[in-house]
């Protein structure tokens, strides 16, 4: 994390200072570094060496900007939605580098993704398999598909975001997949390419991944030896941060290790959907103190964003550092929850935190890049927070905050004669 620093007593992003933003865009406002973030999509592709194609996935923060600036880059692209395919189009996206993954995707999804020219279509169930050979039928389409497999990998990561075991909803648990893939090389209007999995998120040791790069290497050989032959694999996201900065996943490790697997399969190309990794240290979330509140046993922060504004400390208990905007004489200061405004206990963006921060103060949460604003809700009719993008010492709005017109837009009050 160096595009922020303290100066001058101040932290700065990218040599603007945090206080100026808080002024120009108001509190709470999730700023963005442009380089950071091309610094870790950079990192990625230098490992990961064409062909091989890398999925950004949209779901971690699909700003249109900063899809922008992926494309830009040359991304393809992870969509969960028709909503997220309609942002990638918008930010100049090409739909041939997308795929689409995702347990329930309706008819209409399906269509409007095939119409689009989509990548490919990751298949999560028998079922979903036969509901795009219809509709692609109706189109008088091939519908590009590659079957998610789910590998009964235990990710070690939390149970929600836990997405590779036998128990989770997601992909065509393995021992089912053969008679499933044999029908999907079947079927007159689907065209097999691949096969996928995604064993979950915030994993922090190369071993469940490379285990279940294992097991996907070893299907695409039994599927070869029944004369199904793929062109690709696409072994998902899911690459930790260190929002501790203790601890830290050897991506290097890993993609090296996956890459000599895949020696043995030179016809296959490989795919990775990384989302967090790419944004997630690149974003801070700025908030305002409202007011200080000393209990006999507690001193609260309470301050102006909430679990609306950043819900992974309250969904998961997620630790995000939270640091002052003025850097203080008494650096480890007091021990402070800092809670938000929302009218749940469970509101809260960190517990137990040694900080000197008084009613007006600014704090600035780290690390909220991913899954910050792409999880926000209007909940108590709270307004999202603008997004701000630095690039190379300016600041531009990325993202106008919400106003309450915004909010109501579509509600309708009840006609009275
Ligand atoms: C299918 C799929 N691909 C990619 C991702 C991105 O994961 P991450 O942000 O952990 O890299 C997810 C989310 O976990 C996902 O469900
Ligand atoms: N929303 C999660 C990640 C989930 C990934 C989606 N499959 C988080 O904030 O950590």
């Amino acid at each position: 994390m160096n595009y922020i620093d303290f100066k001058q007593g101040q932290l700065h992003v990218e040599q603007v200072p945090a206080s100026q933003l808080a002024e120009q865009y108001g509190t709470p406002l999730y700023v963005y570094s442009k380089s950071q973030i091309i610094k870790n999509w950079q990192l990625f592709k230098q490992h990961w060496p064409k062909p091989h194609r890398l999925c950004y996935a949209v779901k971690a923060n699909s700003n249109l900007a900063i899809l922008q600036l992926l494309a830009e880059q040359g991304a393809g692209f992870d969509i969960v939605s028709a909503g997220e395919l309609k942002r990638v189009l918008k930010a100049g996206g090409d739909p041939a580098s997308v795929v689409f993954s995702g347990v329930a995707k309706s008819e209409d999804e399906l269509r409007f993704a095939l119409q689009q020219g989509i990548g490919c279509i990751n298949v999560e169930s028998a079922a979903e398999l036969e509901r795009i050979q219809q509709v692609a039928a109706e189109l008088s389409q091939s519908a590009p598909v590659s079957l998610r497999v789910n590998p009964d990998v235990d990710a070690k990561t939390h149970p929600y975001i836990a997405t590779g075991m036998k128990a989770n909803k997601f992909g065509i648990a393995m021992a089912d997949a053969m008679p499933i893939f044999k029908r999907a090389a079947a079927l007159p209007n689907i065209n097999l390419l691949g096969a996928d999995c995604h064993i979950g998120s915030q994993i922090m040791s190369s071993e469940p991944f490379l285990d279940a790069a294992k097991r996907m290497f070893k299907l695409v050989e039994e599927l070869a030896s029944e004369g199904i032959k793929l062109s690709h694999l696409d072994l998902g996201g899911g690459f930790g941060i260190s929002y501790e900065e203790t601890d830290r996943l050897d991506l290097e490790n890993y993609l090296k290790g996956v890459l000599e697997l895949a020696n043995n399969y030179p016809e296959l190309t490989l795919m990775l959907e990384p989302g967090r990794a790419i944004v997630a240290d690149a974003g801070i979330l700025i908030t305002r103190v409202e007011y200080i509140k000393a209990t006999d046993d507690k001193r609260f922060a309470l301050i102006d964003a909430g679990m609306n504004d950043l819900l992974r400390p309250s969904l998961y208990q997620a630790w995000h550092d939270i640091v002052a905007v003025q850097e203080t004489q008494n650096a480890r200061g007091q021990l402070v929850d800092v809670v938000g405004p929302v009218c749940e206990t469970g509101c809260f963006l960190g517990h137990a935190r040694h900080l000197t921060v008084k009613s007006g103060d600014l704090l600035a949460v780290k690390h909220a890049g991913a899954y910050g604003f792409t999880m926000s809700s209007n909940y108590n009719t709270r307004a999202k927070p603008a997004e701000v993008l630095i690039d190379q010492g300016s600041s531009y709005i990325i993202r106008e905050r919400e106003t309450f017109d915004d909010m109501v837009r579509g509600e309708r009050l009840l006609k009275r004669t």
